[in-house]
């Protein structure tokens, strides 16, 4: 096996660790990739590539363009098989997409002919949740990631990050144990992120989902992993790891100016330079 992951020490031993990442640490973990190698049309784009992540973990996946970060989210979700190897949830081989498996891309595509609660229960819609059921889990959902109040708007009614709310909150209804998020708020201004940003971490801790979140932003991947896989060489299965300590609950401004945080930075910006 090539992979070379190169576990940090802890930046700041003073640090209060993440519940979950006691947690993750105990139990089997939820996400396991064996030795994956992937090729789109015979061309080869990672190999040996492996890793665990464990119940309640967030996983920022950080590096340049075209390294492969999509990829492996697609290949978690069910949408790409590997090539080689094993991609493994919960303890069974992923052969394809999952109700346990949610999705947030960088866009919401949201259905503009449906409210925010329609869009929110259309997963139960789909599998034959009666209407009662439908509003009770939309109007929860939407209380969640901050909605409440905006069940019966349509989409052309709502600003860029409350669109990415209702996505979000469509992924959440159906009560998946790993959510993949694909820069999700990489289209959004600075404020409206980092607000989305906070609700993540919040939204890990009321649900308990392992979350992989796709980023190219060092400051992002920072504030949110508890772990950031930086994966710089997939192609030879390399990549480094580094944990994530910050004091908790994590909240801004005061986690990006905790000098940790600052150091941790400084350290994955000359990592991905050399
Ligand atoms: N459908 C496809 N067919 C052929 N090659 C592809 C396809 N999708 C991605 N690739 C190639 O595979 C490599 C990895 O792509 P991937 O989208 O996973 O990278 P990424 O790290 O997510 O990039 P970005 O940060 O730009 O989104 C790139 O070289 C890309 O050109």
């Amino acid at each position: 096996m090539t992979v070379a992951a190169r576990p940090l020490s802890p930046l700041e031993p003073g640090a209060a660790p993440l519940q979950a990442k006691a947690k993750a640490a105990d139990a089997p973990p939820v996400l396991k990739f064996e030795k994956v190698g992937f090729a789109y049309d015979g061309r080869t784009i990672m190999r040996d590539v492996s890793f665990a992540v464990g119940p309640g973990e967030l996983v920022a996946l950080l590096g340049p363009s075209g390294c492969g970060k999509t990829t492996i989210l697609n290949m978690v979700a069910g949408f790409l098989r590997p090539t080689d190897g094993v991609a493994v949830v919960d303890g069974r081989e992923i052969v394809g997409p999952g109700p346990d498996r949610g999705v947030v891309f960088q866009a919401a595509a949201l259905f503009d002919w449906m409210t925010v609660a329609e869009n929110i229960a259309f997963s139960l819609r789909c599998a034959g949740a009666r209407k009662s059921e439908r509003r009770a889990v939309a109007e929860e959902m939407a209380a969640l990631v901050g909605l409440t109040g905006f069940e019966d708007a349509y989409p052309y009614q709502l600003s860029g990050g409350m669109r990415q709310r209702v996505g979000l909150a469509r992924v959440l209804a159906a009560k998946p144990k790993v959510m993949l998020m694909d820069e999700p708020f990489s289209a959004l201004d600075v404020q409206t992120r980092e607000s989305l940003q906070e609700e993540v971490l919040r939204i890990r801790d009321r649900t308990g989902c392992t979350i992989l979140f796709v980023t190219h932003a060092i400051d992002e991947a920072a504030f949110l992993g508890d772990r950031i896989f930086l994966l710089n060489d997939l192609k030879s299965g390399a990549y480094d790891t580094f944990d994530v300590d910050l004091p908790t609950p994590r909240a801004l401004p005061e986690n990006r100016l905790h000098p940790s945080f600052l150091r941790l930075r400084e350290t994955i910006y000359r990592r991905m330079r050399h």
